[in-house]
């Protein structure tokens, strides 16, 4: 099948239509101007050529509605930038870390966006509209601020806790959003590994099913766009651009949960999640199964990033927030804490930006309002099939990028071994992490003060043994949607929205993640640098200090007590003196 080719007076429509009277029409521009065609920029001829999900158009545009499509003879869509001016957009999970910088970019790529509506709950003692001022004083803003000064008059928090009923979402507030909504970004989750499941499946499930009742509502809703993870089906190895079967019926198990408690949840989780490694990933492949139903009523998309890391480009190299994925895996070999972890040196590392995300989402946005897909499409926002970068490589140059560009006070100088082997890794973390915390907290306990790096590692070593099952192995996903998606694009919105990881350099970027890390996330001066080199010499001047006092001590204990070890020793000091003395000789009859 080919996408829809729209006559100037046709507008674009699903051919199986409204099913329920609360499907959304499309959106005309009139061909070569109005409000969406300012300026003629980012004007491209729909091609005939494309996708193969797309639906055919052929009814009567009713008097109301904008085009978005016109004839073959002068035909344009409207680019990214001008779908989104003058629409009113939905956000939930916009003070996470993707969240904002989505409202970043939409704010910087799309200055005439009518609205942000973000879902915001009060947390640990601040109100509403505390936290909202706080995130936009965030330095992630500067560009935006700077450009515009009012632009936090777009950004309209409502009250929301997505685990209470109806979202808790003030009636006035329901009937505000009902009636201005036009897009929908639905990218809040409990994103923990360790999340009791019951929770996982309120937040991630029980409250996207909360959103899409509420998305029902919205007269003018044109488009709802879900996050999801590339993980959600992780006990595949090949994971295609589709829904797959949920593992259980989402109704059914919520209605089994609802009468346990936490300790029989808690029992049976294992064996609920099956082949997953945790609650999350579980919850997050049945939340697609849950969105995926509502797809005759509208109009969906569902973007599965991989591992989000720092951002690539916008609104600068570098930008992270986090200790979440490997953002903290990447402080702790910088602090010199972690020295060893399981992973597989030659599996891919799917790492993917956060501004490629949040670039392809706004993508998606547009491509899922205007070319309204016939079904849902689901994209897998990945890299490792496209520009492949493995752990080994990855374990490589953060540990490079922290001895140029040293994190402060570090326990140790950086220098991390990836292993898959398990004994190997005990030893490791016997060796490199249990004894030296053993003797550092030896050392605070002789000078009066509380013992910690045993604390430290013990929570080292539940966050990574976490991580390990995503870093020791890895996965193939299929990306067809995505380059039909970028190939539907303008050359402008190609360059404005970003999604292209061919061009990613994978040491550059892992150089700004790891100095992102070190200003973003430690708040670190990049001034201080070269205190902080100065204080890895001096642990360098340490260690060198400690393994000779070690030499002389294992002298001492073995060697000197015993002959044939001293006649062993005699012998190689012997052989080192000749071989100096012939290379002496050499030099000399050369000269
Ligand atoms: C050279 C190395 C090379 C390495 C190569 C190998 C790298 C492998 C990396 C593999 C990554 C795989 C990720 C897979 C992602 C799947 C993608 C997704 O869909 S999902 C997206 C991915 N989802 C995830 O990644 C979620 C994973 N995280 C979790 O599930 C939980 O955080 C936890 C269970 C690990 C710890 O729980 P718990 O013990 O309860 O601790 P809390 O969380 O409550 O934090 C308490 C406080 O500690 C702070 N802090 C935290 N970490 C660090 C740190 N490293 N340091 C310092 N501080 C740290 C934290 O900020 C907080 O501070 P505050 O706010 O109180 O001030
Ligand atoms: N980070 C990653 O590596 C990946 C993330 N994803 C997906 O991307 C999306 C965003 O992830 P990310 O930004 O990293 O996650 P964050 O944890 O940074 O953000 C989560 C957001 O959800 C909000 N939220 C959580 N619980 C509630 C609640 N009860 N009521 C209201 N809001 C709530 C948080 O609000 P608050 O600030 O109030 O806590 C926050 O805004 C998620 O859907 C995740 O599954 C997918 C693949 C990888």
């Amino acid at each position: 099948m080919r996408a829809s080719v729209c006559s100037a007076a046709v507008v674009c429509r699903r051919t199986r239509g409204p099913t329920d009277g609360r499907r959304r029409r499309a959106h005309r521009i009139p061909a070569g101007g109005g409000k969406h065609a300012a300026g003629g920029r980012n004007q491209r001829q729909l091609s005939t050529e494309s996708s193969g999900h797309l639906d055919r158009s052929g009814e009567q545009a009713t008097e109301k509605q904008p085009d978005i499509c016109s004839g073959a003879a002068g035909s344009r869509m409207a680019s990214i930038t001008e779908y989104y001016a003058g629409k009113s957009v939905l956000i939930t999970g916009a003070t996470g870390f993707m969240g904002k910088v989505l409202v970043e970019k939409l704010l910087w790529s799309c200055p005439n966006v009518k609205a942000l509506y973000i879902l915001v709950r009060p947390k640990a003692g601040q109100s509403m509209e505390q936290r909202v001022s706080d995130m936009m004083k965030c330095k992630l803003f500067d560009r935006v601020r700077e450009a515009n000064p009012d632009f936090h008059k777009k950004i309209i928090p409502i009250s929301s806790e997505l685990t209470q009923p109806g979202l808790s979402i003030s009636p006035e507030d329901v009937e505000k959003l009902s009636a201005c909504i036009n897009i929908v970004f639905h990218c809040a989750a409990t994103i923990r590994f360790d999340e009791p499941l019951k929770h996982a499946l309120q937040l991630n499930v029980i409250a996207t099913q909360e959103l899409l009742s509420l998305a029902q509502r919205m007269h003018h809703l044109e488009a709802f766009i879900h996050i999801s993870t590339a993980y959600a089906n992780c006990n595949r190895k090949h994971i295609d651009e589709v829904i797959y079967p949920p593992p259980v019926e989402p109704k059914k198990l919520i209605e089994s949960l609802e009468w346990m408690d936490d300790g029989m949840v808690q029992d049976i989780t294992p064996r609920l999640i099956g082949d997953r490694p945790n609650t999350y990933t579980y919850t997050k492949a049945l939340a697609e199964y849950v969105v995926q139903q509502e797809q005759d009523k509208l109009n969906i998309g569902i973007i599965r990033p991989s591992i989000v890391g720092a951002s690539w480009q916008e609104p600068f190299p570098g930008w992270i927030d986090n200790f979440n994925g490997p953002s903290g895996v990447f402080i702790a070999a910088g602090k010199g804490i972690l020295r060893t972890m399981r992973a597989n040196n030659d599996a891919v590392a799917d790492l993917i930006p956060v501004d490629v995300v949040v670039n392809l989402t706004l993508a998606v946005g547009w491509y899922t309002a205007v070319h309204r897909p016939k079904t849902t499409l689901v994209y897998n926002c990945t890299s490792g099939g496209i520009n492949p970068f493995h752990w080994g490589e990855i374990e490589h140059h953060v540990i490079s990028s922290f001895k140029r560009n040293p994190l402060e006070q570090a326990f140790r100088r950086p220098n991390a071994n990836i292993t898959s082997n398990y004994l190997i890794n005990q030893y490791w973390i016997l060796v490199s992490h249990k004894f030296p915390a053993l003797i550092y907290d030896l050392f605070l306990r002789l000078c009066g003060q509380k013992p910690q790096m045993m604390r430290i590692f013990n929570r080292l070593h539940k966050a990574i043994g976490l991580l390990e099952y995503f870093s020791s192995q890895d996965w193939e996903w299929n990306s067809d949607n995505i380059s039909m998606l970028m190939s539907q694009l303008t050359p402008e919105d190609r360059t404005m929205f970003n999604f292209d990881v061919r061009q990613l350099n994978w040491p550059e970027y892992i150089e700004n993640y790891c100095i992102g890390t070190k200003k973003y996330v430690l708040n670190e001066d990049m001034s201080d640098i070269p205190a902080a080199r100065q204080h890895l010499r001096k642990l360098r001047n340490i260690r060198y200090t400690f393994n000779t006092l070690l030499v002389v001590f294992i002298w001492r204990v073995f060697i000197a007590r015993s002959q044939m070890a001293r006649n062993i020793w005699y012998f190689v000091v012997s052989l080192c003196f000749k071989f100096l003395s012939y290379f002496r000789a050499s030099s000399t009859l050369t000269n």
